[in-house]
């Protein structure tokens, strides 16, 4: 095989034509002021060895991405009991879904679909404000991608409170069947600023590192989670990770991954490495087009499926 920097340069060439396909998300008006013509890819190794090209240290709004993140704190932070709240199974519907919800009494199918994601958000929130909530929530990102850089982009939060009727329709709809412990707006805030974290590839992919290495962030030593709740999340994020296009991402790509209407993907190569690509032009399902090219193209030249 070429160096991990040859197979990156090569993805990039790959997909440089479609740079700029799909489109843009405009229900979140300020996603929509993104240029559709970015695109970033970083690799980072369990060992530490980095690779990245186009534009790898511009940092997006990482949207459903943050929900990997929150998925982890609050296994930690509630264990099993969350399972209660939320299920484990694919939805073959779209993110922003609410028709599986009435017939499910208010247990959204699993914790990628929005209304899963408000669910995992209300048990982080649990005995806290949500000001403190938001800064564990960012806390946590910059000490994973171990940059005190990394923010929130308070424009694309605002944005998302003033256009998210779905989601406080779906969040309105869980509380009324007792599946939401904290009200509604706090729960809301928390998820419209962990959604508007912004992180670069180089970032991201760094943060991610811990799932690649069993729960353990393999440069620092320091023990996120457990192995099996590592392995669990991973299990998530191929089954779930890309809502009623999972199945397709899968069969494409074959790595546990999660996508972000921002355009960024998460994909995690098992004890092999962590990879983010971003480009914001996204395919029906959401999901950035030319990001799940990259990372068809990478796990070809890499042999990294887990299939
Ligand atoms: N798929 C996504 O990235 C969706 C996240 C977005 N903030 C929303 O709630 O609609």
């Amino acid at each position: 095989m070429q160096g991990l920097s040859e197979v990156v340069a090569a993805v990039h060439a790959d997909v440089a034509g479609h740079i700029g396909a799909g489109r843009v998300a405009d229900y979140i008006p300020a996603l929509s002021q993104v240029d559709p013509r970015r695109f970033g890819i970083a690799v980072i190794t369990c060992d530490g060895e980095r690779a990245f090209a186009g534009d790898a240290a511009v940092p997006f709004s990482i949207q459903s991405i943050s929900k990997v993140f929150t998925l982890t704190l609050a296994l930690e932070r509630v264990g099993a009991r969350l399972w209660q709240h939320v299920g484990r199974e694919p939805s073959g519907s779209p993110f922003n879904s609410i028709v599986q919800l009435e017939q499910e009494r208010g247990v959204p199918r699993n914790p990628f679909i929005n209304a899963g994601a408000l669910v995992v958000t209300d048990a982080l929130l649990a005995g806290r404000r949500p000001p403190e909530t938001i800064a564990e929530i960012l806390g946590f990102l910059r000490a994973r991608a171990d940059d005190a850089e990394v923010s929130i982009d308070r424009e694309v939060a605002r944005s998302e409170a003033q256009t998210g009727f779905r989601n406080a329709s779906l969040a309105n709809f869980i509380r009324a069947f007792g599946n939401l412990q904290n009200p509604v707006a706090e729960v809301l805030e928390v998820y419209f600023n962990q959604c508007s974290l912004q992180l670069s590839c180089l970032q991201l992919a760094r943060a991610g590192l811990f799932l690649a290495a069993d729960g353990v962030d393999p440069l620092s030593g320091e023990t996120i989670c457990r192995p099996a709740r590592a392995r669990r999340v991973k299990a998530l994020m191929m089954t779930c990770g890309h809502y009623d296009a999972s199945g397709e991402f899968a069969f494409k790509v074959g790595l546990p991954g999660k996508s972000g209407v921002g355009g960024g993907i998460l994909a995690i190569a098992p004890r092999r490495a962590a990879i983010a690509v971003w480009s914001p032009g996204l395919n029906a399902a959401g999901t950035s087009l030319v990001g799940a090219l990259a990372l068809e193209s990478l796990v070809e030249r890499t042999g990294w499926s887990v299939f």
